[in-house]
């Protein structure tokens, strides 16, 4: 089969946050009757993203067309998860026009790249191109940079230690993987620091890779669709921290945590919760959906740091709790989390 035929699938990863489900919801918005099917994959075990897709409304959102792969990271499950997934999307008698995958936050893009060169997938699916999506603020903040005084400390004790913050690495190899980055969030930077951050992401990259500035994912289906990267084939151009391990890591560096929540009086008794709890302690991510006395419609809740937004969506089905997914480094302070969060 040539590589006209084979179907196309998109990568889309980038770190807790970014704006990753909030630019495939764009894409689909605007796919055009596009028959694209969506692989959604979350670290906790709590598929929200794919239930946020799911009752998004948007035409091709349809339950059948997104499969969640709530399970730990895409990059560690590649072989159990990943590979029959994509097996039985395209043995299906009307198989998709185009792929969609969005890793977790956590994941390291280049194994699930791998995964494309297997027998039986090769030859009928390309990967046509991994779009990496940034928190602009996020990265200008520095939230993913070493503090060089901590990193001379280690080194002196382990020589081979790349970086001290966990959250380099993750990054790094997101962004060397990309076929395009994506600056997210262009609205919370100023127009300097804009192309400060440009300018800083494109000294990162491994190779010429096209940078784009948006908000709220809006980038048109062109821009992020027919990149025909055939990123397959190029796997040594996309340097990961784990090469000489042969992609084998672990995300012991960080922790997640399901709370149940209870209805609370009103959205603001909740965001201030909240609020003081990322203020308090270093929270990546916090999503979820919770009871509001005398709201039929749950209160979906999202925080990335200390930015927080909240809105309501579908009606609660029967008598469903709320549940809240808190992502942190592995030192959080679980129970002081929990007790600021439920009282
Ligand atoms: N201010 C601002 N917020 C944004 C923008 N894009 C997305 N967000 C918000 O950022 C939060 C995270 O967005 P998501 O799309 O869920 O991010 P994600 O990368 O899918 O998150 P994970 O799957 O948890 O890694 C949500 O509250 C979004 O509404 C943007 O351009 N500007």
């Amino acid at each position: 089969m040539s590589d006209l035929q084979k179907i196309p699938a998109t990568i889309v990863t980038g770190f807790l946050g970014a704006g990753k489900t909030t630019l495939v919801r764009h894409l689909m918005q605007h796919a055009n009757g596009r028959r694209i099917a969506i692989i959604v994959n979350e670290f906790g075990s709590l598929g929200i993203d794919g239930d946020t897709l799911k009752n998004c409304g948007i035409p091709g959102c349809e339950e059948e067309n997104i499969v969640e792969l709530a399970n730990g990271c895409l990059c560690c499950t590649v072989a159990d998860d990943f590979l029959p997934t994509i097996q039985a999307l395209i043995d299906r008698p009307n198989p998709p026009e185009h792929i969609l995958i969005e890793t977790s936050g956590l994941a390291l893009p280049k194994p699930l790249i791998k995964a494309f060169n297997w027998p039986g997938i090769r030859s009928r699916v390309t990967v046509d191109g991994v779009v990496t999506v940034v928190d602009g603020p996020a990265v200008a903040e520095g939230r993913f940079a070493d503090d060089p005084e901590a990193v001379a400390a280690q080194r002196a004790a382990d020589p081979s230690l790349d970086h001290d913050n966990p959250l380099a690495e993750v990054y790094e190899d997101q962004i060397n993987a990309a076929d395009l980055v994506v600056v997210n969030k262009a609205d919370l930077l100023d127009a300097a620091a804009l192309s400060a951050l440009r300018a800083q992401i494109a000294t990162q990259l491994p190779r010429a890779v096209k940078v784009v500035a948006t908000r709220e994912g809006a980038l048109e289906p062109t821009v992020l669709l027919g990149i025909n990267a055939a990123a397959e084939d190029d796997l040594a151009a996309r340097p990961s921290h784990h090469d000489a391990e042969d992609g084998a890591h672990e995300h012991d560096d960080f922790d997640s945590m399901l709370l149940v929540m209870p209805e609370f009086a009103s959205p603001e008794a909740l965001m201030t919760r909240l609020q003081a709890a990322a203020e308090a302690h270093d929270i990546l991510r916090l999503k979820g959906f919770v009871r509001i006395a005398g709201k039929k419609a749950r209160l979906a809740v999202q925080g990335v740091g200390r930015r927080f937004r909240h809105s309501y969506d579908t009606d609660w089905v029967d008598s469903r709790e709320g549940h809240l997914v808190v992502i942190g480094e592995t030192h959080m302070d679980r129970e002081a989390i929990a007790k600021m969060i439920l009282g």
